[in-house]
């Protein structure tokens, strides 16, 4: 037979399962225990009659309902059970169609007789073989058919050939086409049903079979009688066989089929019952063997159906190896489940009953065996031409497959997905330290306008009293000029404020679109646990940058503070007050001086110990005073007390508080967290609070990136590592350092100035010659001076 497979379209079903439950016989006794109702559903009754009403209505009764596609009572005749359940398969046979019929039970339970029968009532196997032999009989097209059959037998494992003489032992082989094969199998033609009874019968005097408590003709063993089928399909106008057609080499299309069919039966007993020992025990172990696989394989079978489950142990027996087409290959396969209707029999046939019922998940994959082929030679070769082209054109796509493959690593799917969450954490590192830049931007930029709004007060104030008292209006328009120049760095100042919330909302935007990104690639990937460790790490990374970006702003703060302590207390002394002098004016003031006035009342013997000295004082307000807080404050030591006109002594002295707890508030009160703690309270307001500061706080540090009371952009100044990052702050402490004492000598000069006063300070705190203020330098604020000397108060 030629195997050439047709292009057919597969069909799936399921496997047909078939109830039979045979008569009692006329050695047996017992009670009737089976039920078959509607020629589908099976009901075995409780063996147990003394089960009360109570045991019954609590469901403890072992009483099981079954359903299949066909069920037959003890009357029914291997006819009604071939009529209905079999024919249509036999019949698809001649129609190149793979068929299996395989009847399942214990023993006794009446496998033989279902399949061979009697002379009265044939069997399922003889029923089979007439048809197949009336359709050929009956067709009447040109063409031609050739039926061959083999019998066989397994035995503890060894496949024996029934239609030889002596067989020897034979082997399963894997043929590509024609699936599991027997090698060695004799073959045998034949023509009519008889030669094949003929066959069965000399099969069947070969068969080994012994008696057993249960069954005096036990046959013990897993039988096969396997038959096959060739049909070449000929033109109407007259039969040719394969063998003729291939060899004229016409131009004529002939089509050519073939199909299988395999019935088997089989025995399963246990030892107790067969009261078998040594050898018969092991032999009744290997065919249980066999069935346990078969009840394994359709165990599988029927959960791959249900949970997509894949392994199938076929490769467990023999048997099932035989029986694989017909359990999930190209076969229309129905399964005979034979049972005793005897109550002594009730666990046998539950057991044959519950197999019975999973084997109805099996699927089978019907095609027909036909293909066409071209009879010339030519066409043959177009074939060939054809096939070959296509392996070529296969070929070109797997190398071209290989050598991508090949172009990355073993682990390219391991590295590719790192790569491209290395890509993403990259992008979010870049995202947040973007953010940082812009955050930190905003913050100097609210801080400048602060700074710029007080001034624009204390130049209205100073504008208002200067009126009152100048004549020329000379000083007066100085300070409108100066005002315009506030309005104007207010109004750009604001703008960009209001460009980098907007910058600073996309990118949080960005950021989420990032995070959704990797938590989707983490979810969907095979490797979740590993990549998001490694998400999880990198995140960590960039909370640190984070975190390390706050510290450096704190840190500034507190440096920034500290410098305006040092500066405060230099400016002070180098009015000409000693230590004393500075307490009772602050006192007179309502300023208490920390340590001084909490340890002993202030006095000149007081203010010159060393204690003091050790422990510089903290000039605190009233109220921080109460609330205890004694950090200390830094008091510049070996200060020079320079002379200095008290001209300020009448003055309103400024409010000092303890700056480092404001700083603190700072962040709070402006919004400013690490993202991840940000996002938690403001997951919808990523800025800060731009432009809406209240007037009192004194938080507010001084920027070197300020001047002239305008914005200086940081954005992407600091770009890059955490560490280039603490860099730039720490050079812009330094620079801050530098500038602070400069500042604070300027302050002193302006706001002298704003008061009508000439004089100014150099930057070691000593008078200089008097600068009209049109010609200053571009005046900065730092915040603790500014906010608390500015104004003419002082
Ligand atoms: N439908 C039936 N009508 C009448 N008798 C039956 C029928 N089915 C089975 N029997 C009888 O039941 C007995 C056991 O049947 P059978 O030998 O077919 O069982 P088995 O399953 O093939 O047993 P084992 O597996 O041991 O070979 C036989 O005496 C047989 O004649």
């Amino acid at each position: 037979m030629l195997g050439i497979r047709a292009p057919a379209t597969k069909k799936t079903t399921t496997l047909t399962v078939a109830v039979k439950c045979r008569p009692f016989t006329e050695a047996e006794r017992g009670r009737d225990i089976v039920r078959v109702h509607n020629d589908k559903e099976v009901v075995v009754l409780d063996p147990d009659l003394s089960k009360d009403y109570l045991e019954r209505i609590q469901n403890r009764t072992k009483e099981r309902r079954y359903t299949f596609d066909y069920a037959f009572g003890p009357n029914s005749t291997n006819l009604d059970v071939y009529k209905r359940s079999i024919h249509s398969t036999i019949a698809g046979v001649v129609q190149g169609l793979n068929a299996t019929v395989f009847a399942y039970g214990s023993t006794g339970s009446g496998k033989t007789y279902t399949m061979v029968g009697t002379q009265d009532d044939p069997g399922l196997m003889v029923l089979s073989l007439n048809t197949i032999f009336n359709l050929i009989e009956k067709d009447n097209t040109s063409d031609d058919f050739e039926v061959t059959c083999s019998y066989l037998e397994v035995y503890n494992e060894v496949i024996y050939d029934l239609l030889e003489k002596s067989s020897g032992h034979l082997e399963l082989r894997e043929d590509p086409d024609q699936g599991i094969v027997v090698a060695g199998l004799r073959s045998i033609k034949v023509n009519s049903a008889d030669k094949i009874l003929e066959l069965l019968n000399t099969g069947n005097s070969r068969r080994k079979t012994e008696s057993t408590e249960v069954n005096a003709t036990s046959s013990r063993w897993v039988i096969s009688f396997v038959h096959k089928l060739a049909r070449s399909f000929g033109d109407k106008g007259g039969k040719k066989t394969t063998k003729e057609i291939s060899k004229s080499g016409y131009q004529r299309k002939t089509r050519i089929g073939g199909s299988c069919w395999k019935v088997g039966f089989f025995l399963r007993e246990r030892a107790s019952e067969t009261n078998s020992g040594g050898q018969k025990l092991r032999d009744g172990a290997n065919i249980n063997r066999s069935l346990l696989a078969l009840a394994n394989c359709i165990n599988a079978l029927g959960k791959q159906q249900k949970k997509g489950l894949a392994y199938v142990p076929y490769r467990n027996s023999k048997l099932t190896r035989i029986l694989k087409d017909g359990l999930s290959g190209n076969s229309q396969t129905i399964m005979i489940a034979t049972i005793s209707p005897a109550n002594n029999h009730y666990h046998h046939s539950i057991n044959t009953l519950k197999y019975a019922d999973r084997a109805k998940e099996i699927r089978t994959h019907i095609q027909k065996n036909i293909g066409t082929i071209n009879a010339h030679v030519s066409d043959y070769q177009k074939m060939i031409d054809n096939l070959q082209s296509e392996v070529g054109r296969l070929r070109k796509e797997l190398a071209e497959k290989e050598s991508q493959l090949n172009a990355k690593p073993t682990e390219r799917d391991v590295d590719d997905e790192t790569s491209w969450l290395n890509k993403l954490s990259q992008e979010t590192g870049e995202n947040v330290q973007e953010r940082i830049n812009l955050q930190k931007a905003l913050i100097e930029l609210e801080e400048t306008n602060l700074r710029n709004r007080k001034e624009l007060q204390h130049l209205d104030d100073a504008i208002a009293k200067q009126q009152v008292i100048e004549n020329d209006g000379t000083v007066v328009q100085a300070l409108q000029a100066r005002r315009q120049v506030i309005l104007d760095n207010i109004r750009d100042n604001d703008e960009l404020g209001l460009n980098y919330k907007k910058e600073i909302e996309a990118n949080e935007t960005c950021r989420c679109q990032l995070q959704a990104m990797i938590d989707e690639a983490i979810s969907n990937n095979g490797n979740k646990t590993y990549l998001g460790i490694l998400s999880q790490y990198r995140l960590l990374g960039i909370t640190n940058t984070e975190l390390q970006f706050e510290i450096a702003m704190r840190d500034q703060i507190i440096c920034s503070q500290r410098e305006a302590h040092r500066n405060t207390w230099d400016l002070l002394m180098s009015l000409g007050l000693d230590e004393k002098q500075i307490v009772e004016l602050g006192a007179k003031k309502g300023i208490i001086v920390e340590d001084w006035v909490l340890t002993t009342p202030a006095g000149p013997s007081n203010t010159n110990s060393s204690e003091h000295k050790r422990h510089p004082p903290l000039l605190c307000s009233p109220s921080s005073s109460k609330s205890g807080a004694t950090s200390p404050s830094f008091f510049p030591q070996n200060r020079e007390f320079c002379s200095r006109s008290l001209a300020m002594e009448n003055k309103k002295l400024p409010q000092f508080f303890r700056e480092e707890h404001h700083s603190s508030y700072y962040y709070i009160s402006h919004g400013f967290y690490p993202s991840s703690a940000y996002q938690q309270r403001h997951s919808n307001q990523p800025s800060s609070s731009f432009g809406v500061h209240d007037q009192d706080s004194h938080g507010s540090y001084y920027s070197p990136h300020t001047r002239n009371g305008k914005h200086i952009s940081l954005y992407n100044e600091n770009s890059g590592s955490t560490s280039s990052f603490n860099t730039n702050f720490r050079q812009q402490q330094h620079q801050h350092q530098q500038d602070t004492w400069a500042v604070a000598c300027r302050q002193e000069t302006n706001t002298n100035s704003y008061s009508g006063m000439s004089s100014t300070w150099d930057c070691k705190g000593m008078p200089k010659d008097p600068t009209p203020i049109q010609q200053k330098s571009p005046q900065i604020f730092p915040p603790h001076i500014s906010s608390k000397f500015h104004g003419g108060r002082f």
